[in-house]
């Protein structure tokens, strides 16, 4: 499975640790920056993770902000990609069985290391439940297409 991560200024460490943790445990990760600590815009980063799950390039994308509210935001702007600010890890578990998220958002700012890297082993370990959660995801999508 190929993860697309990409964070701004305020998630770069975050997300190297997150690349780190998933690259031990066997994932293909697609980095799309940033690389430094040095300012820079967030929505440059969802948009190219964003297109990396359009593409169908990565099945699954991380997006590292100071709160994750910026990339969240940027990202759902993108058709077929819904992305889930998550806190905790019940809300990374419900993010995928309920809302099947297909990207994680995380804060930098937020979140302390140990606390992300347990959010982000949840969400990846959680599947979609179907059922009546099927049916609240297909009205989405219909709302993409309408909207089109
Ligand atoms: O939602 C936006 C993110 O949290 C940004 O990481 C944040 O706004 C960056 O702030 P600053 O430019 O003050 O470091």
């Amino acid at each position: 499975m190929k993860i697309a991560i990409g964070a701004d200024h305020a998630g770069y460490h975050l997300k190297e640790k997150i690349k780190e943790f998933l690259i031990s445990r066997g994932y293909q990760v697609i980095d799309f920056g940033t690389d430094s600590a040095e300012s820079t815009d967030y929505p440059l980063f969802a948009r190219e993770v964003a297109l990396a799950i359009q593409r169908g390039e990565a099945q699954q994308g991380i997006l590292i902000c100071g709160t994750g509210i910026g990339m969240c935001i940027t990202a759902n702007k993108f058709k077929g990609v819904y992305a889930a600010l998550c806190t905790n890890e019940y809300m990374a578990k419900v993010s995928r069985e309920h809302n099947n998220a297909n990207v994680l958002c995380l804060g930098g700012r937020v979140l302390g290391e140990e606390l992300a890297l347990s959010i982000v082993s949840t969400w990846l370990a959680s599947e979609f439940g179907g059922g009546r959660h099927k049916r609240r995801v297909d009205l989405i999508t219909k709302l993409e297409e309408d909207m089109c």
